[in-house]
């Protein structure tokens, strides 16, 4: 994230008159199960539906190797969404978890098993966050090509913050096994 969030942006919650800053968010989005880029766009929709969300950018698709995952996984689709928000981390987080539910998103099976449906929080703002729940920034972002790639095509300057800019984090971890697929694109209703 370039800049941290203006204090002087904000929003009156509607019913309270609550007075709640905006938020600049990074979420990350992957599939390596079923109709992959389907999974994705309907992560998009469901975030572009998402009450208090503005979606400000959608990134290029990549197609990436599977990392860390079991033998002969299949290939993931990633792309970066870019948002304004006046949700709390929390509740942007209870959001990503019941969109990962509406893809039929099954975790009885092993770490990083094959899945229809990743939604992960990259940055929100400059919160932190360490807790098993919710961790921010991502603590895998600054290492994942998958990540930093798509989320360079819509923010050159972006920094993670304590991690460095993201047009250097990808420099060190380089693009191997990662192709951008212009073939597929993920859209916008808005
Ligand atoms: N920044 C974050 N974004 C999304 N989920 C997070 C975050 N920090 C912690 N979590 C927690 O991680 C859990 C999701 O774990 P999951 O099995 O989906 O991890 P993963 O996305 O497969 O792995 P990774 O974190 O390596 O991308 C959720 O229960 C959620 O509470
Ligand atoms: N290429 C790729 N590899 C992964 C991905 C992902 O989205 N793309 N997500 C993981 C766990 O969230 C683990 N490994």
């Amino acid at each position: 994230m370039s800049e941290a969030p203006n204090p002087n942006i904000i929003d009156a919650d509607t019913l309270t008159g609550e007075m709640r800053p905006i938020r600049r968010v990074v979420v990350g989005l992957g599939s390596n199960l079923g109709e992959r880029l389907d999974n994705l766009q309907g992560a998009v929709d469901a975030l572009a539906d998402t009450p208090d969300v503005w979606i400000t950018g959608i990134s290029p698709v990549y197609e990436s190797e599977p990392v860390g995952c079991p033998p002969d996984s299949p290939k993931f689709l990633n792309a970066v969404v870019l948002m304004d928000t006046t949700l709390s981390a929390h509740r942007l987080l209870d959001r990503a978890l019941a969109i990962e539910d509406a893809y039929d998103r099954d975790r009885s099976h092993g770490v990083n098993s094959p899945r229809t449906l990743d939604v992960d929080l990259i940055v929100v703002g400059d919160r932190r966050s360490d807790t098993e729940a919710l961790k921010l920034p991502h603590p895998l972002a600054h290492e994942r090509s998958f990540v930093l790639r798509p989320w360079l095509d819509l923010e050159p300057d972006a920094e993670i913050p304590d991690q460095g800019p993201i047009s250097v984090l990808l420099e060190k971890v380089g693009t191997d096994g990662l192709d951008r697929r212009d073939d597929l694109v993920l859209e916008s209703d808005e």
